[in-house]
């Protein structure tokens, strides 16, 4: 069989220390006869040398668009606006099949040069369910920076940091405190558990048996909110501008993990842009007070914990993406029909389609093997 090549690239984006494979992971990656190159990259939170190490070959940052044909590109957020034309097969978040802004240009990009996208958000097992994700950490951070805020103990401008250090901040943080988790049963949802029972704080937590019937006084009586809802048809809202108005509302802080801000699928529609690492709270009421924290990169912020849990997610799978006996033109393994590759193939063949966007024979073709 032919050995499947990963090519991990440097991320264009300079804030982001995330990768998506972590060296010991690399390792295993290169011990089961996976040739794999690592681009060299400033702002990794792990050195190359860590890479070197275990086996992997070393390249120099962005260099991915030169790499042989057969090569599978991974990383995780956006590809650089630069070539016009992708010939590889690519896995990471492209947030494409939404038409968000750039979707279209992306996916004809890939159509042009015969290349693929791989869209990590798609990758799913046989029930549907994500087989590699963020969110834990998306809540962790979530429901910490709003419990540090609520203290009086964010500090700003937020920088990347560890577990240890966020712990003994949450752990030394000090104030009574009502917490509600809505979809408290979920990847977010736990890590924003786990985060307020380390700030001392045991929370009221809701998924969607006590959504169903929502008592909009109850929430309003709990001092803070995390919502870390990821519903796919749109539902009632939980907060509407009229219940921020109640004199007698107790919340104070609301953390919004979700930041659906401008989708139907929103269902905090009482603000309409994000904050960032730079200015994290907004706020929204002055009496009473109502602070808002809505972050779109928070995983981002505990880059070491955040790899390390994705990369192991994420390894079975690409132990996996060349073991099917289908070729593609540049004869690198293909993907497996059925299986989650082969599923993430079908959305981004169909995402080409809805758009009209024609596609040749090539590379891109799933075959039942
Ligand atoms: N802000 C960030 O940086 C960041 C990072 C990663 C993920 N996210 C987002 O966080 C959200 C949650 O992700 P996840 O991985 O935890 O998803 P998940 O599927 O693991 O959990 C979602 C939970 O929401 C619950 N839910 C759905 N509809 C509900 C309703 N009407 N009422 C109450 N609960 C309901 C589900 O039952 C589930 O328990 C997603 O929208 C995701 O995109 C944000």
């Amino acid at each position: 069989m032919t050995q499947l090549h990963l090519w991990l690239r440097h991320e264009s984006r300079t804030t982001e220390r995330r990768t998506p494979v972590v060296p010991s992971d690399a390792r295993r990656l290169v011990e089961s006869g996976v040739r794999l190159t690592v681009e060299d990259s400033p702002q990794r939170i792990f050195p190359t040398e860590a890479y070197e190490a275990v086996g992997c070959e070393i390249a120099e940052a962005g260099s991915w668009v030169s790499a042989p044909p057969d090569a599978v590109i991974v990383g995780l957020k956006e590809l650089p606006d630069e070539p016009a034309e992708l010939v590889h097969r690519h896995v990471f978040f492209g947030h494409a099949y939404k038409r968000q802004p750039g979707a279209e240009a992306l996916l004809r990009r890939f159509a042009a040069g015969g290349g693929a996208l791989f869209d990590l958000e798609y990758l799913v097992d046989d029930d549907g369910r994500r087989l590699a994700a963020f969110g834990y950490w998306a809540g962790y951070l979530g429901a910490a920076l709003a419990v540090l805020h609520h203290r009086g103990g964010l500090g700003t401008p937020l920088r990347p940091t560890s577990k240890e250090e966020l712990e003994a901040e949450l752990r030394s943080s000090e104030g009574e405190l009502t917490a509600l988790v809505i979809g408290a049963l979920g990847r977010s949802g736990r890590g924003a558990r786990v985060a307020l029972g380390e700030a001392g704080v045991e929370p009221t937590c809701w998924d969607l048996a006590e959504t169903r019937d929502l008592d909009r006084p109850v929430l309003l009586e709990h001092e803070l909110l995390v919502n870390t809802v990821l519903t796919t048809r749109p539902i009632p809202p939980f907060l509407t501008d009229k219940d921020l108005d109640e004199p007698g509302r107790r919340l104070r802080t609301l953390a919004d993990v979700t930041v659906d801000v401008g989708s139907p699928l929103n269902v905090l529609p009482v603000y309409d842009t994000t904050t960032d690492w730079a200015h994290p709270v907004r706020r929204l009421r002055e009496a009473p007070p109502l602070d808002l924290i809505a972050i779109d990169n928070l995983p981002s912020l505990l880059p070491r914990e955040a790899s390390t849990d994705f990369s192991a997610a994420l390894l079975p799978s690409l132990l996996d993406f060349g073991t099917a006996e289908s070729r593609g033109r540049s004869g690198g393994p293909g993907v497996r029909s059925g299986g989650p590759w082969g599923r993430c193939l079908d959305r981004f063949h169909e995402a080409c389609r809805e758009l009209g966007i024609e596609l040749g024979t090539d590379d891109t073709e799933v075959r039942d093997v």
